[in-house]
Formats: structure tokens, C-alpha cells, sequence
């Protein structure tokens, strides 16, 4: 058992990873782990090179081999069974409002390859797990902001994921809605041990549910630890009798670079986000 623990690959890897949209590094030597169980907060200001890092460990963006492994499997080399392992919620709309939730749950079922035989009974697994059981059968566009977003875990997990990757899955949703998101995903965590990767703009969101936490600036990592750790180091550093917050710890460790425009709750992820959940 043990044995079996320890031989357990980590469920994300990135070593000097690297991507440029021409002149733009938006990730830039990019050094993570990320172990199988744990929930990851990917942190920093808009622009950092989250979203980039993200796609590249989807394999939505190309990499090449060696920068990248999930669950021990490169990506580079080993496309298909790495996307067999992932979940992902994506920035951008992902549901489909023409459609019901079931059937936008079904297609997912479909395109993620989940068998025939257990394609119907995987969706009504993936509706209840986020309480849409009962909407089910009504079409998305019907559904609030915070229904739309829990249709989206829905789509992601109806495929069984050992990693689930959210980028922004809060953003611009009420606290109430926020809190039921990662309710949702905190029971399917503790059901299924599945690791969850998410960027978040939402510090207080962080701190309270991630393991561990990065905060990403300019392509690269500049912190990371656990939440508690962070804010220890921080208060130490300072020995000002202060209790500093993450966000405190971030605007430390960024310095002006978060005032240049890439402010934590910058005006442009609100509208992208706005436009998102219609
Ligand atoms: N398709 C693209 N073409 C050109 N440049 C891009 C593209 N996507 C991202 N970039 C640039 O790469 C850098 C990193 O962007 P990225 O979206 O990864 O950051 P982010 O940390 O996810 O920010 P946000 O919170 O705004 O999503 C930015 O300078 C961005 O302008």
C-alpha cells in the first residue's frame, strides 16, 4: 500500500516550461509540482501566464517534450491518454444554451469517449454531483450564472477525471454561488481523490480551499507554499505585529507589477466573465 502510495506519479509536472506568442513570453521557465490528492491554486494578476501554463498542461497549446508530464505521461508524446486523464473547465463558455443540461453533459460524455454502456448513468452522476439533477431536462440558457458554472464542472467530470483543471470557475458569480462551486467540487475531491488545479483571482477563495498555492507573475513562479506558510514568512519578514493577508503576501511579492495594470480584479476577467455566464 505504501509501496503503491510512493510509486504514485505526481499529477502535473512542469520543468523550465516555456511558451511564446512571438515577441510575448507568457511562460517563461515555468518550474511546478503538483501531487496526486492535493487542490492547487495557480495565483497572479492578469497576464501572469496562468491561462498559457494551463492549456499547454491540456494539450491545447503544443509543448515540447520534456516540460510537461501529467500523472507521469507527457503530452508532447502521449497526447490521448493524457486528455483520458483531465477534466477541464475553460475560462469561456463552455455550455451550450440551446441545449438541456443533460445533453450538454451527453455530448461531453461523447466527445470525452466515455462508453456506450455507461454513458447515461455517468451523466446522471455528473448532474447530481453538482445538484442539477432536478434542471436537468430544461435548457441552459434557462439556468443562473451559478448554474451555468456548476453545468460546466458537470461536463468536465461526466469523463471521470484524476485531475481537474478550472480556470477562473468563481469569477463574477455571487458569494453564494462561489461557495456552492467549490462545495461541489470539495464532495467529488473527497469521493474520488481527484486533484484539482484552479487560477483564481479570488484570494480569500485560496486561502480557504486550496492546499497549496502559486502566485504566478510574469510567466514564472514567485511564491509558493501553503497558504499559511505564505502569510508566516510574510508576518516574520515584517516582525511589524501585522497579520498579513495572501493578497498582502502577493502584493509583496509582485510589487508594482500588480499596479501596472494587472490589478487582481481587473476589469477585463469581469467582462470576459460577464459575457461568459450571459
Ligand atoms: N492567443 C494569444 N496571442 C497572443 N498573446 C497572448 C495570447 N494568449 C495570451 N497572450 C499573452 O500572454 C501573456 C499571458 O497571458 P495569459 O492569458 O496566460 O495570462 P493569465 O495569467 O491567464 O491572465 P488572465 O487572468 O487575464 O487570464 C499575456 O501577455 C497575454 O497578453
Amino acid at each position: 500500500m505504501n509501496a503503491e502510495r510512493e510509486a504514485t506519479p505526481e499529477a502535473v509536472v512542469c520543468s523550465g516550461l516555456n511558451y511564446a506568442f512571438g515577441e510575448t513570453k507568457a511562460v517563461d521557465g515555468l518550474d511546478l509540482s503538483v501531487s496526486a490528492g492535493e487542490c492547487f491554486g495557480l495565483l497572479g494578476p492578469n497576464g501572469a501566464g496562468k491561462t498559457t501554463a494551463i492549456r499547454c498542461v491540456t494539450t491545447l497549446l503544443p509543448v515540447p517534450p520534456g516540460m510537461v508530464t501529467v500523472f507521469g505521461h507527457d503530452p508532447a508524446k502521449e497526447k490521448m491518454a493524457v486528455r483520458r486523464l483531465l477534466g477541464y473547465v475553460p475560462q469561456q463558455l463552455s455550455a451550450d444554451g440551446g441545449l438541456t443540461g443533460r445533453e450538454n453533459v451527453s455530448l461531453f460524455a461523447r466527445v470525452f469517449d466515455v462508453s456506450r454502456r455507461e454513458r447515461a448513468a455517468r451523466v446522471t452522476q455528473a448532474l447530481e454531483a453538482v445538484d442539477l439533477t432536478d434542471a436537468a431536462d430544461r435548457l441552459a440558457k434557462t439556468y443562473s450564472g451559478g448554474m451555468v458554472r456548476r453545468l460546466e464542472l458537470a461536463q468536465a467530470l461526466v469523463s471521470a477525471p484524476r485531475l481537474l483543471m478550472l480556470d477562473e470557475p468563481t469569477i463574477g458569480l455571487d458569494p453564494i454561488a462561489r461557495t456552492s462551486v467549490w462545495e461541489h467540487i470539495n464532495a467529488v475531491r473527497k469521493a474520488t481523490g481527484m486533484t484539482v488545479l484552479v487560477t483564481t483571482h479570488y484570494m480569500d477563495e485560496a486561502d480557504q480551499y486550496c492546499d497549496r498555492v502559486a502566485l504566478m507573475h510574469k510567466g514564472t513562479i514567485r511564491a509558493l507554499g501553503t497558504p499559511e506558510q505564505l502569510r508566516t514568512e510574510l508576518r516574520e519578514r515584517r516582525a511589524d505585529g501585522s497579520a498579513p493577508t495572501l493578497e498582502d503576501v502577493f502584493r509583496d511579492v509582485a510589487g508594482s507589477g500588480l499596479d501596472e495594470g494587472g490589478d487582481f480584479r481587473d476589469v477585463r476577467s469581469t467582462r470576459r466573465t460577464a459575457s461568459r455566464v450571459g
